[in-house]
């Protein structure tokens, strides 16, 4: 009997390196980002933990991710990919230099494009607006695997799973910049059967450098 959720970002891809707005361009993993996948798969060898479902958005970078992870654990299944899974859009910012933003338009409107829960950078979404294309695909398609006594893998990205994370935890909307997971960081659940969360954990750090 398992129940358990394990939500991993992805390794650090080449727009994470260069500091630029990511959203939903699709850069390759970097060098470091290959080392962080095996990684992860050594701290789940490491925990004894097997996942038998997988979850990944349709990015390479989250697709690559998780490829590395089945493989070096000799798991034999099929990756469950989905865009609804996906980084959350940075619309016009996209592309941009994080740094170069926060001198054109201020630190503060900056720092709130990234991390406040309803700012929506230029034609992109807010955090609440990527939280309401997760949850309907996390309660429809992922939760009932955990509920089947399953160890299910979610690998996503920044934002997609700082939404999520922020409504299992009952994190408030004036909190949201208090979430974070950094690149290669994995974030464990033990569930409940009434799918109440037993208990929260880092299996991995979550101070990533993007
Ligand atoms: O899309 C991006 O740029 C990153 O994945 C997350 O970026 P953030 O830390 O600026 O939200």
């Amino acid at each position: 009997m398992s129940r358990q959720l394990l939500l991993a970002r992805h390794g650090q891809s080449a727009a994470n390196a260069a500091d630029v707005f990511t959203g939903w361009s699709d850069p390759p993993l970097t060098e470091r980002g290959l080392v962080e996948a095996h990684t992860i798969a050594a701290t789940l060898a490491g925990f004894d933990i097997m996942p038998d479902v997988m979850f990944a958005s349709a990015l390479h970078r989250a697709i690559h991710t998780a490829t590395i992870i089945r493989d070096d654990l000799c798991l034999p299944l099929e990756i469950v990919s989905s865009d609804a899974l996906n980084e959350r859009d940075y619309g016009d910012l996209t592309g941009m230099n994080k740094a170069e933003i926060a001198e054109r338009y201020g630190a503060e409107q900056t720092l709130a494009w990234r991390r406040s829960w309803v700012s929506e950078p230029p034609n992109g979404e807010s955090l609440r607006d990527t939280a309401a294309r997760v949850l309907p695909y996390y309660l429809r398609e992922i939760l009932p695997s955990v509920l089947d006594d399953r160890t299910v893998l979610v690998v996503a990205h920044g934002n997609s799973l700082r939404a999520l994370m922020m409504v299992l935890e009952g994190v408030p909307p004036s909190a949201a910049e208090t979430v974070e997971i950094g690149t290669g960081a994995i974030r464990s659940y033990m569930f409940e059967p009434n799918s109440r969360i037993a208990s929260a954990s880092w299996l991995a750090g979550h101070s990533g450098v993007c």
